[in-house]
């Protein structure tokens, strides 16, 4: 299984975030939905021990969030929803050789990659941009390259799609039709997840639905009605 949950329950504060999630997602593409404050992103950052449980265990590709973090996190990518704070360097096409500067490859290699996914994302007239100009859309995809290019195992997105446009966001999701990754989306966009092997509403810290998408989302609409 890639990604366990078992009894999870998460406290921050003085509030129960998350209050005994139990699952086994190995689907392709799994979708998160939820009202806000309900704890998706939370669930999202468990992925990546970003986020540990107070109790219980999440485990990725066999491997304990609390104990293999450093680990984790190489094969699991993280795109967040605010893509300014993933931005680290000047230009587009150096944040993206950023992400590469502990691969050890020539720096040909490096130049190459970053071309190849600036070109597949939609950013390849921007790579010598400064990346603080660049829109709010295009900085989201400026991050998905980021995290593309090291090739992770399971992709994990944090609402991927709320500063793009209609023609960006259909860009992301046909993009993401076509990713060879296990990607999880945490989404209030939910055409995003036409086609998605599987869904999980969550509500008040709890997953209350889970299954194909018409049914999660249907639930979800009845839920928020
Ligand atoms: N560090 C923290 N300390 C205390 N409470 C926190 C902390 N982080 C998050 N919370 C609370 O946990 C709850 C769940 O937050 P989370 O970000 O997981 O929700 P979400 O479902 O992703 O919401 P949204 O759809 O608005 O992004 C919220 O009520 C939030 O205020």
């Amino acid at each position: 299984m890639s990604i366990d949950f078992s009894d999870v329950h998460v406290r921050l504060g003085e509030r129960d975030v998350l209050r005994g999630v139990t699952a086994s997602l190995s689907e392709s593409r799994v979708g998160v939905v939820g009202a806000n404050g309900s704890g998706k992103s939370t669930l999202a950052r468990l992925i990546n021990g970003l986020a540990v449980p107070t109790s219980g265990s999440v485990t990725v590709l066999g491997l304990d969030t609390r104990r293999k973090g450093p680990r984790i996190r190489r094969d699991v990518g993280f795109v967040f929803t605010d893509p300014d704070a993933q931005i680290v360097m000047p230009t587009v096409a150096e944040d993206v050789a950023f992400s590469l500067r502990r691969s050890k490859l020539p720096r040909a290699e490096v130049e190459q990659r970053v071309t190849e996914v600036l070109g597949r994302y939609g950013l390849a007239g921007h790579a010598d941009h400064p990346a603080h100009h660049l829109s709010g859309g295009q900085k989201q995809l400026l991050a998905l390259c980021s995290v593309m290019v090291l090739e992770p195992r399971i992709l994990v997105m944090d609402e991927p799609t709320t500063l793009l446009d209609l023609r960006h966001s259909r860009q992301v999701a046909a993009l993401l039709r076509e990713m060879t990754q296990q990607v999880l989306v945490v989404t209030h966009d939910l055409p995003l997840l036409a086609g998605f092997d599987r869904v999980l509403v969550i509500d008040d810290g709890r997953v209350v639905a889970d299954g194909a998408p018409d049914e999660a989302i249907a639930f979800y609409r009845k839920l928020m009605a």
